[in-house]
Parts: structure tokens; sequence; C-alpha cells
């Protein structure tokens, strides 16, 4: 299947409006890709959290509408990075705040197909923890591949969460053969960003496919770096630090291949005794 992977740039002149079409616009130049892939929290900005409350939306605001349209447009599934989201309905989470870093999957006739809210809040108590509610849903959805190969099952996560490798063993408890990961991770620990996304590749014997955040905005300067891994740890593509759209064709029968030659995950022993 054919992939796309937008590492978008961007700073603080744009408005969410102009981002929003320029994001579309650049969406629907991938027509002929199965699989699209945006950034986290590209149209409310990853690290601008006075921003965020004035920039929340519903899973069918405005930003959502412009990224379902430009999936039908293009005729492709659409991982749409993340908004911050603020549910038409009122609903507040046990903390009682009503935002969630959500991220939104459309297929290639537009209709939204899955949505994961962030399970791991980023922040140092700041941002994410002190603004948003934590998700607690496994989200995961079917990529077909029109080439005729077997479908990814990919299982979504969101930046942070990168750094919790239990959560990508419940996701391959669950069927994941590919983890699609949108992220705003800085350059100061874009170290840690591309040796985890090895790191959960390798162990979990997945597809990743994870799409960073460039330029600099709210202070911050982002990483870059996106990049997609195979389950043998061969890197497929990566990006540098700049806007640039990683096109990869990824064959997923290497992820049972794989499995089959190399049979890690049959290997776990659990649960272990308390010492
Ligand atoms: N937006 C994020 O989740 C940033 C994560 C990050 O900077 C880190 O884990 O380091």
């Amino acid at each position: 299947m054919r992939i796309a992977v937008i590492q978008l740039a961007y700073g603080d002149e744009e408005s969410v409006e102009q981002r929003t079409e320029r994001v579309a616009a650049l969406v629907r130049t991938q027509a002929g890709h199965d699989l699209v892939v945006l950034p986290e929290l590209w149209s409310a900005g990853g690290f601008d959290y006075p921003a965020w409350e004035q920039r929340a939306q519903a899973v069918d605001g405005p930003v959502a509408q412009a990224m379902a349209t430009a999936a039908r447009d293009a005729g492709v599934m659409l991982h749409a990075g993340s908004i911050v989201e603020r549910p038409a309905d009122g609903q507040r989470g046990p903390e009682g705040k009503d935002l969630w870093n959500t991220s939104l999957v459309f297929d290639r006739d537009g209709d939204l197909v899955a949505a994961y809210r962030k399970i791991h809040r980023f922040g140092f108590g700041a941002g994410e923890p002190k603004l948003m509610e934590a998700g607690d849903r496994l989200a995961l959805v079917d990529v077909p591949d029109s080439a005729g190969g077997p479908a990814a099952r990919a299982a979504l996560s969101t930046c942070y969460d990168l750094r919790f490798p239990e959560l990508y063993r419940a996701q391959v408890d669950a069927g994941a053969t590919m983890f699609v990961i949108p992220a705003a991770w800085p350059m100061a620990r874009v170290r840690h960003w591309t040796l985890l996304a090895h790191a959960r590749a390798i162990e979990d014997q997945c597809v990743v496919v994870a799409c960073n955040t460039a330029g600099t905005h709210a202070g911050h300067e982002m990483g870059g770096h996106s990049q997609v891994v195979l389950p043998t740890g061969d890197v497929l593509a990566v990006a540098g630090s700049g806007e640039q759209v990683l096109s990869v064709e990824v064959d997923m029968t290497v992820v049972d291949d794989y499995r089959e030659s190399f049979p890690v995950l049959r290997d776990r022993r659990l649960p272990f005794q308390r010492a």
C-alpha cells in the first residue's frame, strides 16, 4: 500500500483558517495513496497551550469537515492528525474538563471511521494534564490496500503515548499490524522520538508510521524526522527537519512473514510471580 506522511511546518503567524486551507490543499495532492497521515494538533498548535480553549472544535467542526472533504476529493484514507476536541453535546470527563486531544480518521468517502483520545497527557504538569481529559480507549481501524495486498490493522496513538510500551502491547493483543503515531515532538528530544519508534516497531513486530511536526511555534522548535519503520527495524523513509512529504510503498505481508520467521511475540511469558 502507498502511504504519504505529511510532516507539516508551521509558525505562529498563520491563522487556523489559513492553515486548514493549506493542509487541505496538500492532502488533495496525495491522490493515489491508500493512507495519508498528518501530525498531532496541527490546527490548534501542539505547544500553543493558551490558544487551545479558543481553538477547540467538535469532531464534526470546521477542521474535521475540511479534512473529510479533502479525503473524499483525493480518494484517500486520511489520518487527519489530532484536534483539541470539545464535544458538541457538552460532555465532560471525570476531572470535569471538556477538552480532549483527539485524532480523527476519515475513509476515502470522507466518513469518520475512527477517533482516538490521547491516553497519556504531556506537559510537565501544564498543558495537557492541566487543560485536557485523558482518553481511556484503544482505537484501531483497517486500512485497505488498493493494490490487493493485505489490509493493515492500524492502531492509533499520539506523540507522548510512544513512551508507554504497555499501550502498544495492548494494541498488538487487539490485532494491530501497524502503529500510526502523529506527534508534535520537539527537536530537544528528537533522539528519543527516533529510538522509541524503532523500539515499538521491533518489540511489537509492527509497521510504525510516525508523523511529526516541523517549524517553530509558541517558542518551541519541533523535531521533524517523521519515519516509517518496518518490524525488522529497517527504516523505509525518514524526513529531515523541515516541511516534507514522505511517500512510501509498504507491503503489509512483511508483518506476518517476519512474525512467522522470528516468533518473538509467541515467546511472551505472562503473568510473572511477584518477587
Ligand atoms: N506533544 C507531546 O506529546 C510531546 C511529547 C514529548 O515532547 C516527549 O515525550 O518528549
